[in-house]
């Protein structure tokens, strides 16, 4: 069972337009609001294929009980618990040509007591659990070691932990021994004060992160794949997306997808880009489901080891 730990959950719209021009008025195609926050989603792209999983959420003010609501409708198997502060919303404005624009709210500030609770919650979930996936920003305030201490905590009950976060939560996580991070592009070079401008970067960042404590590595390259570095070997795959819809939430259905299956080796790495592809031909952040997945061109889906020289694309 895969325990999730979204601290800073929130309620993500999603807004389709055209195209962004600064300071003009835009007439939206369409707009999604879904439950989000990165553990929430890996819980749902879980649920959507049949993958028990139990999502600890922390929730407040109307906003968050119109999250809970969702995620009651869709089924998903939490643990709440009801904090002081409003849930955050969050904003992605998705444009005709695949660019998405996040605009994440900081979420509110947990006090001692709501983040005991929390932590309470998350150990008791997780007394039955082989995964506990720390996933997303922290909310103010909240101390940066926070998920360092709970990959300590879980080490000691031999529970697995996979940290996706970004930031000084990141940086101060890997000496804890996580044993998988989820890192993208942007927060691969945060983190080392790299610049990813080629595939062998990507694998020398993530072979720093490794060495800096985590125990695999997969690092998500946005259009351009990802790459997986794990003690035994090295291997970088892409799932080109013919119509890019919202990439909002693919990086957490690639966490789900590799975590399904077995969180090791090439075939796992095959596995979270088809359902980060899948999640990408998708509205808003909607999860795929068998069906999403099963369309998903396996044979437009190469891993092999990964080629250093071979360029990403510019920026990322
Ligand atoms: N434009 C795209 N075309 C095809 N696949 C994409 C695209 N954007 C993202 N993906 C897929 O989703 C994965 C996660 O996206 P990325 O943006 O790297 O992570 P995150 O959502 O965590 O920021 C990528 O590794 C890739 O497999
Ligand atoms: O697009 P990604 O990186 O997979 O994350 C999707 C989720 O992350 C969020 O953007 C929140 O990110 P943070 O927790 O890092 O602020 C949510 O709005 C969304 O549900």
């Amino acid at each position: 069972m895969i325990v999730t730990l979204t601290l800073n959950p929130s309620l993500d719209r999603t807004i389709e337009v055209g195209s962004l021009t600064r300071g003009a008025v835009i007439r939206a195609a369409a707009a999604h609001l879904d439950p989000g926050g990165k553990g929430v989603n890996v819980s749902r792209a879980l649920l959507a294929n049949q993958v028990p999983s139990c999502a600890v959420v922390p929730f407040g003010g109307d906003e968050g009980r119109r999250l809970i609501a969702l995620l009651s409708a869709e089924g998903i198997d939490m643990v709440t618990v009801p904090v002081t502060g409003p849930t955050r919303s969050n904003v992605a404005l998705a444009e005709s040509d695949g660019t998405v624009t996040k605009v994440n709210e900081p979420g509110t500030a947990l006090s001692a007591a709501e983040l005991d609770a929390v932590a309470e919650a998350v150990l008791g979930a997780a007394s039955s659990a082989d995964w506990v996936v720390a996933s997303g920003s922290l909310p103010p305030r909240v101390p940066a070691d926070l998920y360092a201490r709970l990959c300590r905590r879980f080490a000691r009950a031999g529970i697995l932990v996979a940290v996706d976060t970004s930031g000084p939560a990141l940086t101060a996580a890997l000496p804890a021994g996580p044993a998988l991070v989820k890192p993208n592009r942007e927060e691969l070079a945060e983190a080392t004060g790299m610049a990813i401008t080629t595939l062998g970067d990507a694998v020398e960042a993530a072979r720093r992160l490794r060495a800096m404590g985590a125990r695999t590595v997969l690092a998500s390259l946005g259009a351009d794949g990802a790459v997986l570095v794990q003690d035994d070997g090295v291997w970088y795959g892409e799932g080109p997306v013919a119509e890019p819809r919202s990439t909002v939430g693919a990086g957490d259905a690639m966490l789900a997808g590799f975590l399904a299956a077995g969180a090791c080796g090439q075939e796992a790495l095959a596995e979270a880009l088809a359902w980060a592809s899948a999640a990408v031909a998708l509205p808003g952040s909607r999860m795929p489901g068998p069906a999403d997945i099963a369309a998903v061109r396996r044979d437009r889906i190469r891993t092999s080891t990964a080629d250093p020289a071979l360029p990403l694309r510019p920026g990322g």
